[in-house]
Parts: structure tokens; sequence; C-alpha cells
């Protein structure tokens, strides 16, 4: 059972975000690399690989604390579309063009864990799904079998209808229990196929933040917010599932107006 509320940071500017998401980011690398030496996450599409790149590829301090090292990164996708690799809709190519290509070379290059090509055109994508978790597995449960894998942060964005990875507000994947990756055939949100992670894998994670900018997520996130009504919105289940784990980065403009049970400090 989560304790505590999720914690809200809104900020005036991109800029003053990324600062801080970057700080957030790095102190979750450091604390997972003194843990057990690497740092593994998972990341979303939408606006997220564009903010994170602003984030990670600004000038360091110097610190070692103030370094993302790279080389020492798995990064998962929180959610992928079944479309090749290079495709425009691919999450993988996102980040990829985003981030992953502007990395200098001296801060080492992160192994990103990719859907499988091979099952992208599979009129149904369950063994797509299916794959990506045997490769979470080998992760997560090479050495003791785990219930759930616990990865060490999630970064995710959250849609104008609440859903977040390819939870959708009112599908049944959102019930899921045992499955730690899922499939989605009729996204309401185009490409149709999808895979995403499940509920209980995001609110098993150790740190997970949001990021969620603009007037346009105002109306959506005093409905995410509204405890008196409780709302079982996907971005909502997310907060009552992992309370203070969760650290929302916004934006003035996508709070206006919303009432939040905790400012938090950075
Ligand atoms: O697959 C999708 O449907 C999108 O990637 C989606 O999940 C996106 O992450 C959110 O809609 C938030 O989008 P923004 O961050 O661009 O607001």
């Amino acid at each position: 059972m989560a304790t505590g509320h999720p914690n809200l940071h809104s900020f005036p500017n991109s800029d003053e975000l990324a600062t801080q998401l970057r700080s957030y980011v790095l102190r979750c690398q450091n604390s997972a690399l003194s843990r057990h030496g690497t740092f593994r996450l998972a990341v979303s599409g939408g606006s997220l690989p564009t903010v994170l790149a602003k984030a990670l590829l600004a000038t360091s301090n110097g610190s070692p604390e103030d370094t993302p090292q790279f080389s020492k990164w798995h990064i998962f996708f929180a959610d992928e579309r079944a479309v090749p690799l290079n495709h425009e809709d691919s999450n993988y190519r996102l980040l990829n063009d985003e981030l992953v290509s502007k990395i200098p070379t001296e801060l080492g290059t992160p192994i990103i864990h990719a859907i499988d090509e091979k099952h992208i055109g599979d009129d149904d994508p369950q063994e797509l799904a299916d794959l990506y978790q045997e490769d979470l597995m080998r992760e997560f449960a090479a050495k003791d079998s785990v219930k759930l894998p616990a990865f060490d942060l999630i970064l995710l964005g959250c849609g104008p209808d609440g859903h977040t990875c390819s939870l959708f507000p009112g599908h049944a994947l959102l019930r899921e229990k045992d499955a730690w990756v899922a499939a989605e055939t009729n996204s309401p949100k185009p490409p149709p196929k999808r895979i995403t992670l499940t509920l209980p894998v995001v609110t098993h994670a150790i740190s997970i933040a949001f990021v969620a900018t603009g007037g346009g997520k105002k109306e959506i996130l005093k409905q995410i917010f509204d405890l008196e009504e409780g709302s079982s919105l996907p971005s909502a289940l997310v907060n009552q599932g992992a309370g203070d784990k969760v650290s929302w980065f916004t934006d003035h403009p996508a709070v206006d107006g919303v009432s939040f049970p905790r400012r938090g400090s950075l």
C-alpha cells in the first residue's frame, strides 16, 4: 500500500523545469549506482524525450554527482508502438533522435532495450509484449525470482484524457495483476497496436516522475488530483498506487487552479 502523497513541482518555464529534472534524474542515477552499479529506467514518448534531452545534455557543473554516466544506463520503454524502429511513430526512434544520438562520446553510450522488430507485423502484439517481458526478466530477475521488476526510475507523460504509458481510461488492462508487459490491440489513440508496462510494474518502481506542461493539461490534472471525488484515471491510479514515490514536474499553466495535497521541495 502506498504511503504519502505525490510531490508536485511547478516551474515558470521549460529551462527551470529541465534544470530541476536533471538534478532529480541524476539523484536517482547516483542512488541506483550506489545500490547495484547500474541505472535501470523506463521512458515514455510524447514530449518527454525532448524535455529529457534538454535536461541531460545541458553542461555539467563538473562534479561527479552532476554527471550522467550513460554507459551504466539501461533504458527501457514504458510503452512502445508496434511499428519499425525507424518509423516516425516509434518511441525508440524518438528517444534516439532527441537524446541518444546527441550524447557526447565521452559520456558513454546507454544500453537501449528496444522491441523485437521481427514481430512488429504480427496481427496480435502479444508475442511482442511477451518478448519484451522476457528482456525485463533477464535484467531484473536473472539472479533471483521476483514478482515484479523494480525500475530505479520510470519517466511518464500524461495524455489529455489522463492516460499514461499505453494504459487508457476504463481499459481492462488497468486490472492486469500478473503480467509485466501487456499488449494493446485497439488503442484509442493511433497507432492501435502497442505494448505497455502494466500498472503494478509502474507503481513498484523506486521513483516515478510525470512531466506534464502547458495549459492543455490543466483540466485533466484537476480531475487526477481531485481527492474528494477520487479518480480512476490511469495517471491517478499511479498516484494512488505509488504515493510519495511519485513526483510531478509541471509548469504554471498546467496547474493553474489545481489543488495539490503536497507541494514538493527540490
Ligand atoms: O503513445 C502515446 O499516445 C503518447 O506517447 C502519449 O502517451 C504521450 O506520452 C502523452 O499523451 C503525453 O504527451 P505529451 O508529453 O506530449 O503531452
